[in-house]
């Protein structure tokens, strides 16, 4: 067993979608980013790569490369799941956290977990996906961005 985590944070704008683990989510803001910034899907992303080792998010799909530029992460996601499955691991279980003061994101959560599940081909029992504000606290409190954790379990095959 291997485990890893990921984290990441993305700055919230005007004139932005708000993608989250796939989900466009109605909001008056969006993230900013390279790619499409689906932070939630980043944060998966460098689980995965983290507990197997392989780097991070940016050295696999650098923000300096236009290829990317507006990319759907959840794609990005499944090249690194591949990655992953290359190097002769399987993903046993993902847990997954977004930190944002708004929008409630409850109604969202299980169409979040299932993209998940698709993306990365395991039961939808899985993979948990959740939410928490930090109480106002802090820039995710202010409204400034959204962040994201994730921790993942890989199986040796
Ligand atoms: N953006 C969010 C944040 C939270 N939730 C749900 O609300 C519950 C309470 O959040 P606290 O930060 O006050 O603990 C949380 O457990 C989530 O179920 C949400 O849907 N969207
Ligand atoms: C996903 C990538 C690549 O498009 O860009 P961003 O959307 O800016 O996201 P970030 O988490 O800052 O870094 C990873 C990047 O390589």
């Amino acid at each position: 067993m291997r485990i890893g985590h990921g984290f990441d944070v993305h700055c919230l704008t005007e004139n932005r979608k708000l993608i989250l683990c796939g989900v466009e989510i109605p909001f008056e803001q969006g993230l900013l980013g390279h790619s499409d910034a689906d932070v939630a899907a980043h944060a998966v992303t460098d689980a995965l790569l983290g507990a197997a080792a392989l780097g991070d998010i940016g050295r696999h799909f650098p923000d300096t490369d236009d290829a990317y530029f507006g990319a759907d992460s959840m794609q990005l996601l499944q090249r690194a799941a591949k990655m992953v499955w290359e190097k002769g691991y399987a993903v046993s279980n993902i847990d997954v956290t977004i930190i944002a003061q708004r929008p409630k994101l409850a109604a969202f959560i299980p169409k979040m977990a299932e993209n998940l599940a698709a993306v990365l081909e395991i039961s939808a029992d899985r993979v948990n996906v959740k939410a928490t504000t930090t109480e106002k606290l802090g820039f995710t409190g202010r409204g400034e961005g959204i962040a994201a954790e994730a921790v993942c379990l890989l199986e040796c095959n």
